[in-house]
Order: structure tokens, then sequence, then C-alpha cells
């Protein structure tokens, strides 16, 4: 897999959002430490899908980032996107990989260790684990696991753990001292009056 990095910019699904935009402003300050996941309302239609994953793949391209969409695996090899990211109501992990192949990077959601291993052996790279703090981005969530729910998961897998779910700058430090590798913002980033100043400080959090 190739190196994976640490902050992970979500595209907002809300009305009124502007998800290239914040992109546009993320990229050039995260360069290659930023990972884009193209997600999009599940009333989306694929040709939406695309057309967003499209343009979010041509903007990462100058700076090395990789992208990658979230649930619709057929849109990310379209695309050419670097690979996907599933959870329970998605493909399971052993199927996504396959549509993927061996080479491409998965993303897989876990809030618990046993899921946690589960989703490794079936393939997956690295995993998204949450909600680790409330957040409105998302209805329907479980209740917080916090960092200490990050540490249960960080330490039975050996693939790079990605904190969401409320992630501030603020709450990085924590986050990265029970075993994350990095984390997965939508609102931090795509809420902030200045994305490219959040994108510095959620940076500056994760590589201190
Ligand atoms: C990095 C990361 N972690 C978790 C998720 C959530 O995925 P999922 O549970 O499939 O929910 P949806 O995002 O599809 O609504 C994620 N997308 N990214
Ligand atoms: C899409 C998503 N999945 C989550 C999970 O825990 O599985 S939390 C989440 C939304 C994250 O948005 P924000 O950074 O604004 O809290
Ligand atoms: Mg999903």
């Amino acid at each position: 897999m190739p190196s994976l990095g640490r902050l992970h910019l979500i595209t907002d699904t809300r009305p009124g959002r502007d998800p290239l935009a914040v992109l546009r402003a993320a990229l050039p300050v995260a360069r290659a430490e930023l990972v884009v996941q193209v997600r999009v309302t599940d009333d989306a239609t694929d040709r939406e899908a695309y057309d967003l994953a499209r343009r979010a793949v041509a903007l990462c391209a100058p700076y090395g980032a990789m992208c990658l969409v979230n649930d619709r695996l057929h849109v990310a090899l379209a695309v050419g996107a670097a690979g996907g990211h599933v959870g329970a109501d998605d493909l399971p992990v052993a199927a996504a990989r396959r549509v993927l192949g061996p080479t491409a990077v998965l993303g897989a959601t876990a809030r618990a260790p046993g899921p946690a291993a589960e989703a490794v052996a079936g393939g997956a790279s690295y995993l998204g684990v949450g909600p680790c703090h409330a957040t409105d981005t998302k209805a329907g969530l479980p209740d917080p696991i916090g960092p200490e729910g990050v540490r249960a998961v960080a330490g039975a897998v050996a693939v790079p753990v990605i904190a969401i779910g409320g992630v501030t700058a603020a709450a990085v430090p924590a986050l990265r001292a029970a075993g994350a590798y990095g984390v997965a913002v939508v609102g931090a980033l795509s809420a902030a009056a200045d994305p490219a100043r959040a994108t510095a400080e959620l940076l500056g959090a994760l590589t201190c």
C-alpha cells in the first residue's frame, strides 16, 4: 500500500457546502499528508458521485494526495481513485477487496477490537474508528467511544487507525496518544472560517 496520509478530509454532504472549495484550500497546505475521501448522500446518483470524485482525483493529483471513494467502489474504479472505504452497510471487506484488487487502499469502519481484527483479516489496509466524540455531521451513530475506544482497537490491529467523529485539532493529542495514526474530519475543515488555517492546525497537531 502507498504511504497513507494522516489527515483524512471527507467531503461534506450537507446542503450549501462546497466540498471542492475546501479541498482547494486544504491541498496546498497538507499535500501528500491529505487523504480525500469522496462521500455523497445515499440518494445522490452515481453520476453525481462520479462527477465529484473525478474532480477530486484531478485536484489531488498535483499534490500527490490520495483520493478514496466512500461506499461506491465502482465509482472509485471508474475515476482511478486509490481505493475506497466501506462500513457495516456496504460490501463486506473481503468482497470490497476483491472488487478493488490487491494493491488498492481499502478502509473499513470498525468500532471495537473484534470487528477490527475481522476487517483486517478481510483485507482492510486501514481502519476508521469512531465516533470518538459527539458529532452532528452524521445521524444515527452509536455513543462516542472516546480515546479509550480508539486505544482498544489500535491495540488489536497492525494497520493504521484513523480516528473519526467530532475530531478537532484540540482532540488530536489524546487520540494520537491512544494509538491513532491519523484522523478523519468533515466539520473541522468544512465548517472552518479559514479551511487552510484549520488544515495547518490539524496537521500541526498530527505531526508534533
Ligand atoms: C475514515 C472513515 N471512518 C469511518 C467512516 C464511516 O463509514 P461507514 O460506517 O460506512 O458510514 P458512511 O460514511 O458510509 O456513512 C468513513 N466514511 N471514513
Ligand atoms: C461519516 C462519519 N462516520 C463516522 C463514524 O463514526 O463512523 S463519524 C462521521 C462524520 C464525521 O464528521 P465530523 O468530523 O464533522 O464529526
Ligand atoms: Mg459506508
